[in-house]
Formats: C-alpha cells, sequence, structure tokens
C-alpha cells in the first residue's frame, strides 16, 4: 500500500498540520517515500533509478549504492567526497543533491532528475553541433565551472558523460565522487593543487600527467576539449588506447579538422595549453574567456533563463 502525502509511518506525529504554511520539520528520507520507476543508467558502483517523492509528487533521479561493494572497492571516501560536495553547490548548471539516506544494504542520494541524460549522447546522435549551440553549451558549462571554482571546488573529470541535460535542455555538472574542495591554507588563500587522482585519458590536463597535481586551470583544459568535441565530433586526443592517448596530450599533437571554425579555433588553442597558469581564464581570471570573441552574442545574464537552441 504505497505511502500518499500524510500519512507518516515514522515518529512524526501524523496529525501535524497539513497545510501548506505549517513549517514541518524536513524529515529524513527513507526509500518509503518514493516510488521508484525506470532506471535511468549504471555506473561502476551505482544504480541510477527515476523515483517519485510520494509526498510531493515530484520526480527524482535516485542514486544508489551497494555499501558491500562501496567498501570492497574502497569507494568510502569518494561517497562522502560526492555528497560533501553536492551539498555544499547550489547553481543552476550542477545537478541538485537533496537528501541522502541508507538502509542495510544501500545508500541512497536523490538528485535533481535531469531527464534528457548526458550530453554525450547527443553529440553522437548529431555527430557534431553547430557553432551556434555550441556557443550556448560553452556558455553554460563555463558559467558553471565559474561558479564551483568560486566555492573552491575542482571537479577533474569534466566530459560530455558527465554533463548532463535537463527537461529544459540546460547543462547539469554531475559526478563530484573526484571533485577536490581546495582547503583554505594558512596564509587564508586557498591552496591551489589537489593531488593524485586522474581523469578519464581523453580529457586530463597535462599537469595531471607530469606532477599529479590538478588546479582549478584543469577544468578549464577539459573545457577546451569538450568545445572541440562539440565542433568536431570527437576529443582532441584520441590514441589507440590510454597510454597513446596521454602520449598525445604530453606532447600537445592535435589539429583541427577542415571547416572548424576560425573563432573557435583561436579559443580552443588557448585553452590547450601546457602551462596551466598560461590557459585563458586561468587564476581566478574566467571573465577573459567569456570576453572571447567566439562568445560574441551570448546574454550571459539570460544564459539560465532563455530556452535553449534546438539542436540539429
Ligand atoms: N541526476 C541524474 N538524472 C538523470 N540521469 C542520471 C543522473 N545521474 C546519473 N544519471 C545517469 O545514470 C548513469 C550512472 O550515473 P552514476 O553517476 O551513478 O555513474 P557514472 O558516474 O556514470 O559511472 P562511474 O561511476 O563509472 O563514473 C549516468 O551515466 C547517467 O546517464
Ligand atoms: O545518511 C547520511 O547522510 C550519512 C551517511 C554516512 C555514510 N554511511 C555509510 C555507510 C557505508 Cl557502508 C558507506 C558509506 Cl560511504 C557511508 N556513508 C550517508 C548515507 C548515504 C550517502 Cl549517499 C552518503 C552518506
Amino acid at each position: 500500500q504505497p505511502l500518499t502525502a500524510g500519512d507518516t509511518t515514522s515518529s512524526d506525529d501524523s496529525t501535524a498540520p497539513t497545510s501548506s504554511t505549517a513549517a514541518v520539520p524536513v524529515r529524513k528520507r527513507t526509500l518509503a517515500d518514493y516510488r521508484l520507476g525506470r532506471t535511468l543508467g549504471e555506473g561502476s558502483y551505482s544504480t541510477v533509478v527515476a523515483g517519485v517523492d510520494l509526498s510531493n509528487k515530484r520526480d527524482y533521479a535516485i542514486k544508489v549504492l551497494d555499501k558491500r561493494h562501496i567498501i570492497r572497492e574502497k569507494k568510502v571516501k569518494y561517497v562522502n567526497i560526492e555528497k560533501n560536495t553536492l551539498y555544499k553547490l547550489d547553481h543552476p548548471g550542477v545537478v541538485k543533491l537533496y537528501s541522502t539516506f541508507q538502509d542495510s544494504s544501500s545508500l541512497y542520494y536523490v538528485l535533481e532528475l535531469c531527464q534528457n541524460g548526458e550530453l554525450l549522447t547527443f553529440i553522437k546522435r548529431l555527430g557534431s553541433f553547430d557553432e551556434n549551440c555550441t556557443r550556448f553549451y560553452a556558455a553554460q558549462i563555463l558559467t558553471a565551472i565559474e561558479y564551483i571554482h568560486h566555492r573552491g571546488v575542482i571537479h577533474r573529470d569534466l566530459k560530455p558523460e558527465n554533463i548532463l541535460l535537463d527537461h529544459r535542455m540546460y547543462i547539469k555538472l554531475t559526478d563530484f565522487g573526484t571533485a577536490k574542495m581546495l582547503e583554505p591554507s594558512e596564509d587564508g588563500t586557498e591552496s591551489d593543487r589537489a593531488n593524485s587522482f586522474v581523469g578519464t585519458a581523453e580529457y586530463v590536463s597535462p599537469e595531471l600527467l607530469t606532477e599529479k597535481a590538478a588546479c582549478k586551470s584543469s577544468d578549464l583544459w577539459a573545457l577546451g576539449c569538450i568545445i572541440y568535441q562539440l565542433l568536431a565530433g570527437r576529443p582532441p586526443f584520441k590514441g589507440s588506447n590510454e597510454y597513446q592517448t596521454f602520449q598525445k596530450i604530453v606532447k600537445l599533437e592535435y589539429s583541427f579538422p577542415a571547416g572548424f571554425p576560425a573563432t573557435a579555433m583561436d579559443l580552443v588553442s588557448r585553452l590547450l595549453v601546457h602551462d596551466p597558469n598560461e590557459r585563458l581564464g586561468a587564476n581566478n581570471t574566467i571573465d577573459k574567456l567569456k570576453q572571447h570573441p567566439f562568445f560574441d552574442g551570448v546574454e550571459w545574464d539570460e544564459l539560465w533563463t532563455q530556452p535553449a537552441p534546438r539542436l540539429m
């Protein structure tokens, strides 16, 4: 018998006033609060299913992790990094985490539902994006990166699989389990280097391969790779295996296909730069990135209210 709004099984006082004005404390959710629907996707350690919250009839994405698997694979740290990072972030371009809970076998994240799945799916389906669509999506991704960096978070694994699309076809960054929260160091400025962890081969920055240390600028390198991929239909560095890919990155071995728009070529070549400090927008100068001619015409204040361009 599914729960209906107003029914309560937990210690709540079931005679609690049901009027919407009553400040009912936010009760820790349990699985019983949701009607689970279709499976949205599978991760290495997770399954994501659609779920309707029975008390407010809203749709969510519920990410389920098997506890034993998490412990065996030593991913406890990543789970708590993803939880703490997502709880801290609040931006239209970042997937929202509403609640977390657990039962005897699993851990649950209740996430904002991104009905249109992964950006990668659309790149594959269309082959590539036209310049106008690339501009819109690059601008949305850029403002989401600007926001997480402002909050002292480096994503470290930005790629079209980790950029989801909601019902309005707006982007939502996800997968913060490998993100890095920069610790404010003694002199108050945040330490700018994060150690260990290597992202996905095609999008990994050179500094991560040579010095094993990511910085905010590593996300700008990934943005350069993503802009290239939106227009070319494939990432700039792609070897026949991971090692080959890393070689190309370290040697900056990439070229633009014929027909690649000139302003986009200029922008990408200012992001795919070895020295992290030399990348356009590095060292908290993302405004310089926004002023690049490629973004001419972007209404930055309307970016999260205007309708997304039709992908074609
Ligand atoms: N909030 C969401 N809304 C809709 N679909 C989602 C959402 N979060 C994840 N998904 C889908 O579920 C799939 C699995 O996501 P999840 O984050 O659990 O694993 P992953 O990060 O893709 O894989 P891995 O853990 O191996 O990196 C994703 O590929 C995505 O398609
Ligand atoms: O309920 C909360 O919010 C806190 C718990 C803390 C927590 N309990 C755990 C149990 C196990 Cl076995 C593994 C991890 Cl990573 C665990 N993390 C929790 C539950 C779910 C998720 Cl996704 C993260 C953290």
